[in-house]
């Protein structure tokens, strides 16, 4: 692979990470010290349960979005067999959301943007799932601590959606070499700005995982306390992703 194919590997990245992230790193600096008020967190606590999953959800398919057109600009993404790009988007999008919300997250004052303004943790506690909600948060401060920049952020995610190692994909060594090439062209990017040692400070994937695996257990708990709504109100997106058809409707 020529240098001139890695700065245009570099380029299509960063290119794709910027134009799908919905909230810019500079809008949510300035607003990151507008926080809800204590009556405005007692409101949202006082929501019902699905009501605040309904409305989380909707947040989320939005960010999935984002997520899914960022995949589509990925040079070589669209080339995959469309199996494969399911295969890895139902895997990937995730852990890709908790990366985007980690750009939301106010480390000096354990906040995330949140419809507008800046919310602390127990604003969720209506949803009933602190424990993801903390991971979360915790997840975020890691982050926070590495202090990615945007073009590290687009490496990021672009390494974890194109992940070789995904069961079920057919053409496996399509992806990895997709893979290697993110691999090469990430490493040049943090040799040339000193910033190798970011390497062992990633949060490790099994954390990431991890916390994926708490939220499909919340989204079991909550589909049977609220048989059907998954199917009636969540969006067909956040279904397909995270909704297996052949589990009881
Ligand atoms: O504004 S958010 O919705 C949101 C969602 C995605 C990306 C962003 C951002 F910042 F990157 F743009 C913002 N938001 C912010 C803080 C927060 C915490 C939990 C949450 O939802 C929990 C949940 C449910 Cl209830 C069902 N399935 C998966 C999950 Cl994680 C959403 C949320």
């Amino acid at each position: 692979i020529s240098m001139a194919e890695l700065d245009l590997l570099t380029q299509n990245v960063v290119c794709a990470h910027s134009e799908t992230c919905q909230f810019l790193q500079e809008n949510l600096q300035v607003i990151r010290w507008e926080t809800f008020s204590q009556s405005e967190v007692h409101g949202f606590q006082q929501k019902p349960m699905d009501h605040m999953w309904e409305r989380c959800v909707c947040h989320i398919t939005n960010a999935i979005q984002q997520i899914v057109e960022f995949a589509k600009r990925l040079n070589g993404f669209m080339e995959l067999n469309p199996n494969d790009q399911i295969v890895l988007l139902k895997a990937g999008a995730m852990e890709l959301l908790l990366l985007r919300m980690s750009r939301a997250f106010n480390c000096y004052n354990n906040t995330i943007f949140f419809e507008g303004k800046y919310a602390p943790l127990d604003l969720f506690q209506s949803l009933g799932c602190n424990d993801l909600i903390s991971a979360m948060f915790d997840l975020c401060h890691s982050l926070c601590a590495v202090n990615l920049s945007e073009y590290e952020m687009a490496f990021y995610s672009a390494m974890i959606l194109l992940d070789p190692t995904q069961p079920w994909l057919q053409e496996k060594e399509k992806v990895q070499s997709l893979h290697v090439k993110l691999d090469v062209a990430f490493r040049n990017l943090l040799r040339r700005t000193h910033r190798e040692s970011i390497l062992g400070k990633l949060p490790q994937r099994g954390r990431l995982l991890s916390i994926c695996q708490v939220h499909m257990e919340k989204l079991k708990v909550f589909r049977q306390m609220y048989p059907g709504m998954a199917w009636e109100r969540f969006p067909p997106l956040y279904r397909e992703l995270f909704v297996s058809e052949q589990e009881d409707p």
